[in-house]
């Protein structure tokens, strides 16, 4: 769970609450104290995502995406801070156990006629993830299989591994 705290910025054009970032577990539970600031990016423009009394903000993370091999995005988002009010928000994240194996659910595949990720060890992926995303990238290009290269689910889980 992270607990976020913006404070009211006199010039808010000038920073970023929270940089660009793509969430690393299948779903991010986000309440928000109604006051805008959650931006998602959306066929390349940032889009304000904006609060609503009493409900939650669902972001789909990293895993879900590679879970449902590809077909639930991940969603890049951002914050802005707000010139006079203060902005509060609770993110409970869920994300698997280090060992557990993350890899695009096989029902899928077959459904799909591929598969669209490598997989690994979720330990492994943040690990993995650190220098990705120290590089600028978004770490699922990096585990992403080009349209061409794509295995067949026959493939054992040890050959699909990432070195
Ligand atoms: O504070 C927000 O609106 C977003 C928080 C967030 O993206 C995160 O904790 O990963
Ligand atoms: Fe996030």
């Amino acid at each position: 769970m992270a607990a976020n705290f913006y404070p009211p910025c006199p010039q808010p054009n000038l920073t970023l609450g929270l940089s660009p970032h793509w969430d690393n577990g299948g779903l991010t539970l986000l309440v928000q104290n109604v006051v805008d600031g959650l931006q998602v990016k959306h066929k390349g423009r940032w889009v304000a995502a904006r609060p609503t009394r009493g409900m939650f903000t669902v972001i789909l993370g990293n895993y879900m995406e590679v879970l449902s091999n590809g077909r639930y995005k991940s969603v890049q988002h951002r914050t802005r801070v707000n010139k006079e009010r203060m902005r509060i928000t609770v993110a409970v994240g869920h994300r698997p156990e280090n060992d557990a194996i993350m890899a695009p659910a096989h029902q899928l595949v077959e459904k799909d006629g591929g598969l669209r990720f490598k997989s690994l060890r979720f330990g492994d992926y943040m690990k993995l993830h650190q220098i990705i995303v120290s590089e600028g990238k978004h770490a699922l290009k990096t585990l992403a299989f080009q349209q061409d290269t794509a295995v067949m689910p026959s493939q054992s889980a040890d050959e699909r591994a990432v070195e």
